[in-house]
């Protein structure tokens, strides 16, 4: 599972859980005021819900399927709230209860089926409570409505805008974990989600995965000749320029200082040569221009693919990198994609 829908449902989750205890507490206390008020059906309902409670706080660090069992809670949740205010025996204060309906499905149901939920059970609740309410009073009802309607949809707005920005937050906190933020490019902790991804599913569909680590030669000169200014846009041109001939489907990654990796889904190793060296032409065809004048760039790459290199990230890494400096070796600006051309590189005495 991806890390931020973890960290999505690890909020959920204690949301939940503070619901939980409250409806154990309330369960327990209005199961007594019910039977000392004789409301059998309450009663049994308040502690058959404070059971549930219970239960669930046990199993709610287990459980996988949180939305499921959020979804499982709620229905009779909200339920029991809508039986308890159309008792005669209740009184009004029960809706209380249905304002609250709002920000528990907001916070623990998302902004869609918290939007859904509140309009529903809200409207349900409204519409039970004016049920009670003594016919002959119309405009006084009309008041007591239009107070209780205005209040539940100011709580349900305000609901709508927190959850929206905790969201976007959210998102923008991600992106930021896992952006380079001089070259725009995913950084090695997305790499590292997005391999475990598509590593299981080129197994589950018996399919390609290849790497290439990427690295810039001599940048150390681009730096002491134009300064640490122009390389820095050496090295956002590098991205741009590579990022122009890879698929949308690839993942181009800054590894950090003038080191890159490239994933290729569902590409085997020859293909990945072919990339890597198509990748490596394009930025010599494309090179910096500072103050009108070419500032020439080349790459060295390494191609690693899954299964003949290894299974992990860790694996292939090692095999490109390893690659890469035999690339080095020889010479720079050149790819090297097998153990047999590293090997050969190393044998050469130098
Ligand atoms: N401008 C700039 N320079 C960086 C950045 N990160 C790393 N560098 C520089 O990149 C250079 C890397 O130098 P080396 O590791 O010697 O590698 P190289 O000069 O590319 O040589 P080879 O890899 O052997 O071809 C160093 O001078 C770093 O200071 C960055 O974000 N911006």
């Amino acid at each position: 599972m991806p890390d931020h829908f973890a960290k999505n449902e690890q909020h959920r989750r204690l949301v939940l859980k503070a619901l939980l205890w409250i409806t154990l507490v309330g369960g327990l206390f209005f199961f007594v005021v019910n039977l000392l008020r004789d409301n059998w059906l309450l009663a049994t309902l308040e502690i058959g819900y404070a059971g549930v409670s219970l239960y669930m706080l046990m199993i709610i660090d287990r459980t996988r399927n949180l939305q499921l069992l959020t979804t499982i809670y709620l229905l009779p949740f909200f339920s029991i709230m809508i039986v308890a205010l159309s008792r005669p025996h209740t009184t009004f204060a029960v809706f209380a209860w249905i304002q609250t309906i709002p920000i528990i499905c907001y916070m623990l149901l998302g902004l869609r089926l918290g939007l859904y939920g509140s309009i529903l059970f809200v409207g349900i609740g409204l519409f039970t409570f004016n049920q009670r309410l003594p016919a002959e009073q119309q405009l006084v009802n009309a008041v007591i409505l239009a107070n209780l309607g205005l209040a539940s949809l100011a709580v349900m707005i305000f609901a709508h805008i927190y959850e929206r920005s905790r969201v976007l937050n959210e998102k923008r906190l991600i992106e930021q974990a896992t952006t380079d933020a001089l070259t725009g490019l995913a950084n090695r902790m997305k790499l590292s989600e997005v391999f475990e991804r598509e590593r299981a599913h080129a197994l589950r569909n018996d399919t390609a995965l290849s790497l290439v680590f990427v690295d810039i030669d001599h940048f150390k000169q681009i730096n002491d000749r134009f300064g640490h200014e122009v390389g820095d846009r050496a090295l956002a041109h590098f991205a741009t320029v590579l990022t122009q001939r890879l698929r949308i489907t690839d993942l181009f990654c800054r590894m950090g200082g003038e080191e890159f990796a490239v994933l290729l889904p569902g590409t085997p190793p020859g293909r990945a040569r072919e990339i890597a060296e198509s990748l490596r032409q394009r930025l010599a065809d494309k090179p910096l221009e500072v103050a009108g004048s070419a500032v020439p760039m080349t790459l060295s790459a390494g191609v690693a693919s899954l299964g003949s290199d290894g299974q992990s990230l860790d694996e292939l890494m090692r095999a490109a990198d390893r690659r890469t400096y035999a690339a080095k070796r020889a010479g720079r600006n050149q790819v090297v994609a097998d153990e047999d051309e590293a090997s050969a590189i190393d044998a050469v005495p130098g």
